[in-house]
């Protein structure tokens, strides 16, 4: 454990002054500062290989920017990152290294933690399960009556489910034609229950993706797998068609998996920052090893970026202290993410775990009681779907939301001229969103009416749009493995760069824990006449079940 310290970054003068710089600069307007700024554009744009990030459409002057980073550097920022980076036990709760960036390194790399080369261990691992993943997409791995393998089943939750199953989608224009994957992860019966109806259990292949492997989700999901396959073979045949990838080898022994059949992944890997270890195996499946190396690459590239660019042109250090401006300093509680990419629509899922698990703490990372706003809510939709859904808010409503629009340049599906519809109703929202419509605008628009007066007196107000509410874009030149590799690192090192401002220790998760600890009192009470000693709600609300409940019998 790193010696104890308490985090006082909300008492350095930097802190002060962003609070003073934002009371002085709150009533300037985004429009305004474009018209006073021909070159916005060129001077708050960063470009790496293919993605561009235009973070000009936000309330920022060069005073704020050279602020914010005088916040990195007095947090110590390069410290974390070549802490991090290095091996060292940032994760101090649970006195572990951080180590995803690993994951992402070249062969002729090496790193050594605890006198272990971590680099050879992910090799290992990798072309292990590169060599799984070629023999099943070749027809070599067969299932228990010498057919092949037609589809995949990944069962597994939170990390091990939100991560790959984002990728997958993402990366559907790579799939093997003939190999279908599906993510089981909810303990409500009909997740399981729908997927398997689809299937043949003599050519499914079922993967129990766990980091812990006593989540009791997917080990309910695991064992409702196997009863159903054993509805139709022996006991013989489960190594022919349950694999495992997880860092906890007794569990899966235990559980009747054979552990040749068992992809290993280390404790230095977060569950939300899995999907380049072995938790990625659905993904390679689906994408063969050749496109996963390349995502893998796409990471690394995004690493290089991090761990070598100044913080002015750094594009993860950007995103997070723009948003560091706006939750701490704007009182911003929420950042929308919005992909104009249909393969994309689980993008904002997997963020808000990694986003909200990693920063929705309030207690910094020696235990002390953090005194300001830290991580926001999470949350976005596909665009255009968005825009005729929740936008409206967004133009007219109270508050403050920041967001990200991820837009792709180029389709692999190109019907008609849909793309360029699609890019420009994404540019338009963050146009709109920046500039709003003032009252000459929209009375000039009104005047071409034929209205009364009383009626433009009415109209008016409604016809008005403040503006001014922040966007990043993220152009992607195409979504390919690689540019979806450098976009998943960008957030990664995004939501790190944030808890080192705050304090955070990014890395741990007790939150989730109380729960599931009353998740499992409550459990047997719900069948059996015990009295009750919660509060009146949660006893009425199991009182209410148990008189409800067909299968109590
Ligand atoms: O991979 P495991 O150990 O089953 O955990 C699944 C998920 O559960 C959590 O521990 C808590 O929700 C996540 O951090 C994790 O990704």
């Amino acid at each position: 454990m790193a010696a104890i310290r308490y985090n006082d970054i909300n008492t350095t003068p930097v802190w002060a002054k962003l609070h003073q710089h934002q009371r002085a600069t709150r009533h300037l307007h985004m429009r305004d500062l474009f018209a006073q700024e021909p070159d916005r554009f060129d001077r708050m744009n960063v470009q790496l290989d293919g993605l561009l990030l235009d973070y000009s459409k936000n309330r920022l002057t060069e005073r704020t920017l050279e602020l914010l980073i005088e916040l990195a550097e007095t947090a110590d920022l390069a410290g974390w990152m070549q802490r991090m980076k290095g091996g060292e036990r940032i994760n101090v709760s649970e006195d572990r290294a951080v180590l995803h960036t690993a994951l992402r390194l070249p062969r002729s790399a090496s790193l050594e933690v605890d006198g272990v080369d971590v680099v050879r261990q992910v090799h290992e691992v990798l072309e292990r399960a590169y060599a799984f993943a070629d023999a099943v997409r070749d027809g070599r791995w067969l299932g228990y009556t010498g057919q092949r393998i037609t589809d995949v089943v990944n069962l597994g939750i939170g990390g091990s489910d939100l991560g790959p199953l984002m990728v997958h989608e993402a990366l559907a224009p790579y799939w093997h034609p003939a190999l279908r994957v599906h993510f089981v992860s909810n303990v409500d019966g009909a997740h399981i229950a729908r997927t398997l109806q689809q299937l043949d259990p003599a050519t499914t292949l079922f993967i129990v993706a766990s980091k812990s492997f006593t989540t009791p989700e997917t080990r309910l999901n695991a064992e409702a797998a196997r009863s159903w396959f054993l509805q139709y073979a022996g006991v013989a045949d489960i190594a022919k068609h349950f694999v495992a990838v997880s860092t906890n080898r007794e569990a899966v022994t235990t559980f009747g998996i054979d552990p040749a059949n068992m992809f290993p992944f280390w404790d230095w890997v977060g569950g939300r920052y899995s999907t380049w270890s072995a938790i990625g195996l659905p993904v390679m499946l689906a994408i063969g090893p050749k496109c996963f190396a390349e995502f893998l690459d796409g990471g690394r590239a995004m690493d290089e970026h991090f761990f070598s660019a100044p913080f002015s042109v750094n594009m993860p250090v950007l995103m997070a202290l723009i948003g560091v401006w706006y939750n701490t300093f704007y009182g911003a509680h929420t950042h929308a993410i919005m992909p104009y990419d249909h393969g994309l629509r689980r993008l904002p899922a997997h963020i808000q775990q990694l986003d909200m698990e990693s920063n929705g703490k309030q207690v910094g990372r020696f235990g002390e009681k953090l005194d300001f706003d830290t991580g926001p809510v999470i949350w976005g939709e596909e665009g255009v779907n968005s825009q005729h859904a929740f936008f409206q808010l967004l133009h007219q409503g109270t508050r403050l939301v920041p967001s990200d629009f991820i837009v792709p340049m180029n389709s692999h599906y190109p019907v008609d001229h849909q793309h360029a519809v699609l890019v420009a109703n994404g540019f338009a929202q963050t146009e709109a969103l920046m500039r709003g419509k003032n009252e000459a605008e929209a009375l000039a628009e009104l005047a071409t009416l034929n209205l009364s007066g009383e009626q433009i007196d009415m109209l008016l107000p409604q016809k008005l749009f403040p503006g001014n509410q922040p966007s990043n874009t993220l152009a992607v030149d195409k979504l390919t493995p690689r540019s979806l590799g450098k976009l998943l690192a960008l957030y990664e090192h995004k939501v790190f760069v944030q808890g080192v401002i705050w304090g955070i220790n990014s890395f741990d998760q007790w939150g989730v824990e109380y729960g599931k600890q009353l998740a499992a009192k409550i459990l047997p009470q719900l069948t059996n006449e015990q009295a009750l000693s919660h509060d009146a709600s949660t006893n009425g609300l199991i009182a209410h079940f148990r008189s409800c409940y067909e299968q109590l019998g």
